[in-house]
């Protein structure tokens, strides 16, 4: 009995163990633990019968004096635990640099051969039938290796026994494995195999473990390490890792569409998952694909917080966050971008007889779809087309193009009209615009959380969620004015109540003519200060959300709130006449947010 294989694990993979545990918690969901926990059981399933026969037939050996001395068929507990631990590292690793990939975006549609508008994505079943006709040619040499017997046999067992795994693994996943970005492929790979390398030289020079000669190469990757464990390690890490994309695949094709898969149970069974990876490709809605892509590229574009944001969150409920973005996004943009009052007028106009439609309002025969693609542009088209409205109520959309429409109102003196118009006299008028354009999109938001996650809660309990939510948005969009206050006055537009003015001695054309200076910062810092205390009077609310909902959404309130208090320091950074926040700061406001 001895302890030095235990050691391996106290000195090397327990402090990895640890360390990927304390990195991944904040973002550790139920369904990362049931992907873990299928991975770690397949491995020990099926490396128990390859290792055990390693042992019996002396292909690999383990002094007495160096492990603890329970086996199971012949297999040393510590090496059956390496099995559980380095499963558990590499998936710790997918999953941490996984986490920004949003999945549905590199799902592709195949087209079949002979389809009217031909081939589309045809060399993806090119690259699947070549990744299979290679592994089943290594499959081959390696049976050949074992049958020769001698010095190939080890090396032939590990492909023998492998090969089967990986090549189902591709055919099952090979749109994902050579589409997801190599930070989710390769990377966990060749880190956890370096890794591993470097443990294996030491345990191979302490006589750990030892490979008899006979039935190995002899071949050394450098000194200390042999060929065969090299590609061990580099075999069983890209099998986890395959396992883990092959996951996520299935994950992606569940909920995504959801005309093949209506029902999708939190925690899909593995039958189910398989189904998932057989649905022929030629069945993916394209446009669906479209749109997610086009929702992802916007927030990208468009936001860095609510980005940054999204990625915290997971399956449906970032799906849908993204998309409801993009619709609000394109809805803000058709109008504030209108080159004319009357065109602006005329988009909210469509977006209300599209809502109309959608919510079945309009007793018309057209259906939505003809009506978005014959009046809106094309690259608002997908945005609507998309929009998850099954599972959101109509009213807080109505409300937004009221919000709209009071941007509208800023109007700039027409002719024989002397005066500007303003639409904000007071505290109230304010609080009223900020409830349209950022309450009901905190409404929205909650009610997608409420719908995603089935929460045993009463009416009463969900409603005071959403009064906190909507006082959540006034904070933002108070944030959002006092950031925008010279780029709003280049607008013809000014946010702050007249009232608020006329107590600085300014006036409507004054702050248009000159958006900066001592009285402006003074009502900035008392807008900020309006908005500070809206979020501390709602924030404790978000405690009240599902556990895997909570994190996320203080990523979300927090990137946004700290706009504001980089507005509260003085020489703070402008970019485009806006306040921003650098990247680092941005990514350390995330995780402390996550880990509150
Ligand atoms: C994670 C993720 C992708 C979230 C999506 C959130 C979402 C749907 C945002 C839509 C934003 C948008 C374009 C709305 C149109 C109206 C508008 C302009 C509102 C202002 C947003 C500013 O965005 P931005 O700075 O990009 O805009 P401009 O450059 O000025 O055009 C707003 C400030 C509103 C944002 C409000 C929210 C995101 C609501 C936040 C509240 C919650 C999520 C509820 C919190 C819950 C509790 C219980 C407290």
């Amino acid at each position: 009995m001895g302890f030095e294989y235990s050691l391996v694990h106290v000195k090397y993979t327990f402090p990895l163990a640890a360390l990927l545990t304390l990195l991944y918690r904040p973002l550790l969901t139920k369904l990362d633990v049931y992907k873990i926990a299928s991975l770690v059981t397949i491995a020990v399933v099926s490396t128990t019968p390859w290792d055990s026969y390693l042992i019996r037939h002396r292909i690999w050996t383990y002094p007495s004096d160096v492990i603890l001395g329970p086996k199971l068929f012949d297999i040393p507990a510590e090496e059956l635990f390496f099995f559980i631990i380095q499963t558990y590292n590499t998936s710790l690793l997918y999953l941490l640099l996984s986490r920004p990939t949003f999945h549905p975006v590199y799902l592709r549609a195949e087209r079949p051969l002979a389809h009217p508008r031909g081939p589309k994505n045809a060399q993806w079943r090119f690259f699947n039938l070549l990744g299979q006709l290679v592994f089943a040619y290594g499959i081959k040499s390696g049976i050949d290796m074992i049958r020769d017997g001698g010095r190939g046999t080890y090396m032939g067992l590990i492909i023998a026994w492998s090969g089967p795994f990986i090549m189902l693994l591709w055919s099952l996943a090979y749109q994902f494995i050579i589409g997801l970005p190599l930070s989710n492929t390769a990377t966990p790979i060749v880190l956890s195999t370096l890794y591993l390398w470097i443990i294996d030289t030491l345990a191979l020079k302490r006589g750990t473990w030892v490979i008899e000669t006979g039935t190995k190469l002899g071949i050394h990757l450098w000194d200390g390490l042999e060929i065969e464990e090299a590609v061990f390690f580099l075999i069983t890490n890209t099998l986890i890792v395959f396992g883990l994309i092959a996951f996520d695949n299935a994950l992606a094709i569940l909920q995504t569409f959801p005309k093949l898969f209506p029902d999708v149970p939190p925690y899909p069974s593995p039958l189910l998952l398989v189904r998932a990876l057989l649905k022929a490709a030629s069945e993916y809605d394209e446009e669906r694909i479209r749109g997610l892509r086009d929702a992802v590229d916007r927030s990208r574009r468009k936001s860095r917080s609510f980005y940054l944001a999204s990625s915290v969150f997971q399956g449906g409920l970032r799906r849908d966050l993204l998309l409801l973005y993009s619709f609000c996004r394109v809805s803000d943009d058709l109008v504030d971008d209108a080159t004319s009052m009357t065109e602006a007028r005329e988009w909210i106009a469509k977006l209300r007889q599209f809502l109309d439609m959608t919510y079945g309002r309009l007793g018309t025969a057209e259906p939505a779809k003809q009506f978005i693609l014959l009046e809106f542009p094309p690259d608002a088209q997908l945005s609507l087309l998309q929009l998850p409205t099954q599972y959101l109520s109509p009213e807080p959309f109505y409300d937004l193009l009221r919000g709209f429409e009071m941007d509208l109102a800023f109007a700039k003196p027409s002719q024989g009209q002397k005066k500007l118009s303003h639409p904000i006299s007071d505290e109230v008028d304010l609080e009223l615009y900020a409830r349209r354009v950022a309450g009901t999109v905190a409404e929205l938001c909650l009610e997608l959380v409420f719908y995603h996650f089935k929460l045993a809660m009463s009416k009463e309990e969900k409603n005071s969620i959403l009064q906190a939510g909507i006082r959540m948005g006034l904070a933002l969009q108070y944030v959002n004015i006092a950031r925008d206050i010279s780029v709003d006055a280049k607008m013809n537009r000014v946010y702050l109540p007249l009232v608020w003015l006329k107590e600085e001695g300014l006036t409507l054309e004054s702050v248009l003519r000159d958006p900066n200076g001592p009285r402006i910062e003074k009502l900035r810092s008392r807008l900020l200060g309006k908005a500070f205390a809206s979020y501390e009077e709602s924030r404790g609310a978000i405690e009240k959300l599902p556990t895997e909902v909570r994190g996320p959404m203080r990523v979300v309130i927090e990137s946004y709130m700290e706009i504001g208090r980089v507005l509260r320091e003085e020489g703070h950074q402008v970019k485009a006449g806006k306040a921003t926040v650098p990247k680092l700061r941005r990514m350390r406001v995330a995780w402390k947010a996550l880990n509150r």
